[in-house]
């Protein structure tokens, strides 16, 4: 299939995959991605930076045969550097090595049996193991590797292409975005801010404590001066990395701000009167609020507004004496993302209607509790919200309004 390529930098082509179609990638909600892949030509080698996803293989071919033409070079690729080994970054290996049996690939010491285990011909394939610190020169293009682990999975690390500049990084400070545009200066910076914070809040969270030790790493070792671009393996290029960094660092060490997230759920509106009173408090202070309703709303965008707002308020009503059961999804997630491990708690309001003895702010605050929130205020009351009850909630929500301006 014929498709264009993109030069990147001096002797850098993206050579990546647009998926327009996909819309759900494990619960993550998304309008389309990216699955980046680059080719780096030096005077003596060319390298791949990262394959794309199963099936993706003939935009992938199409896009290295482009870049191989403009660059006026026969068609050889000789390494592959695989920076990450999840199928949206490896699906396309086989085929890349079937094309090129000689080449030689890199990649970390953790990634050697996951490639084994996706890709069984690959048992008796001779990998370069590298480490932080190790390098590989192309002919005029040297590499240092960084390895990432955990940012996202074990095998996780990032490649410094020094003539250029370029950070691949892989997932960390990726976007699922898919766009015509390549660069994040070409990009809508609220879009762009929005999903690399989206990606973070869904999938880098966890590992808030690592994205700190890397960054200092960076830094110390003085690297972090080299990098003019980031080149991750989703979404837009970084041609501003310090907007990115900076996000990055906030995000991990738990800068939030005066800003409360409201998630809920409800059978017949009871408790979404609840909420809208509680907004009208935290509003009267001009904190500001975002709320989500999960039967139309979905919890990977909830969680990217969850991630710097100071505190949430969770509305269920009691059904079979439990919280309603897209709440028991959102606590579940909450307890993957351990958003607590940013080194900051956030304040939790649980509140909703019942229509006897309840138990699902008990339980609710139970599991919050375990999720790294500290329970603020526990409210319920019985079925259809009076005036009075409504007035209390307004103050429930001023009161936190208040408390966490004063943080
Ligand atoms: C299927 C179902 C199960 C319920 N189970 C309970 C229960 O175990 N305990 C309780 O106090 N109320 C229970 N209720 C009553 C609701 O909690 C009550 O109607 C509440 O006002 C609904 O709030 P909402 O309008 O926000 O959905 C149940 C209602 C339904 C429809």
């Amino acid at each position: 299939m014929k498709s264009s390529s993109k030069k990147i930098n001096d002797g850098v082509y993206w050579v990546g995959v647009l998926d327009w179609d996909i819309r759900d990638y494990h619960g993550y909600k998304l309008d389309g991605t990216t699955y980046n892949c680059y080719l780096v030509f030096g005077k003596d080698k060319v390298a791949l930076i990262d394959n794309s996803y199963p099936g993706t293989f003939p935009s992938l071919w199409g896009k290295i045969v482009d870049a191989f033409e403009k660059e006026g070079r026969d068609l050889k690729i000789d390494v592959v550097i695989q920076n990450h080994i999840e199928i949206d970054h490896s699906g396309t290996l086989p085929q890349i090595i079937k094309k090129f049996p000689e080449l030689e690939l890199y990649c970390s010491a953790q990634a050697v049996n996951g490639l084994k285990n996706y890709f069984p011909n690959l048992e008796n394939f001779t990998f370069n193991i590298v480490k932080t610190g190790d390098t590989l020169d192309l002919g005029g293009k040297n590499f240092t590797f960084i390895s990432a682990p955990m940012l996202h999975w074990p095998d996780s690390m990032f490649s410094l292409l020094h003539e250029n500049g370029i950070l691949f990084s892989n997932d960390a400070f990726g976007q699922h975005l898919c766009l015509s545009e390549r660069f994040s200066d070409e990009t809508s910076q609220d879009l762009l801010i929005r999903h690399a914070k989206k990606f973070y809040a869904n999938l880098v969270t966890p590992s808030s404590s690592m994205v700190i030790n890397k960054l200092k790493e960076l830094v110390s070792t003085g690297l972090v001066n080299d990098v003019k671009i980031i080149a991750p393996s989703h979404g837009q290029i970084w041609r501003d990395p310090s907007l990115i960094i900076n996000a990055y660092s906030d995000w991990a060490s738990g800068v939030c701000k005066d800003k409360v997230t409201f998630i809920y759920d409800t059978m017949h509106h009871s408790t979404q009167k609840m909420v809208n009173a509680m907004i009208e408090g935290v509003l009267s202070e001009d904190v500001e609020v975002k709320s989500y309703f999960l039967h139309e709303d979905e919890r990977s965008a909830a969680v990217t507004d969850v991630l710097d707002s100071k505190a949430v308020c969770i509305g269920s009503p009691t059904m079979m004496n439990n919280p309603y059961p897209s709440l028991g999804d959102l606590i579940y997630y909450f307890n993957c993302l351990s958003f607590s491990k940013t080194g900051k708690t956030k304040k939790a309001v649980v509140f909703g209607s019942k229509g006897w003895g309840g138990g699902a702010n008990k339980k609710l605050s139970a599991d919050l509790k375990e999720a790294g929130f500290e329970i603020f205020e526990e409210y319920d009351t019985l079925n259809i919200p009076s005036d009075e009850i409504l007035n209390e909630c307004f103050e429930i929500g001023k009161k936190l309004g208040q408390t966490i301006k004063s943080e």
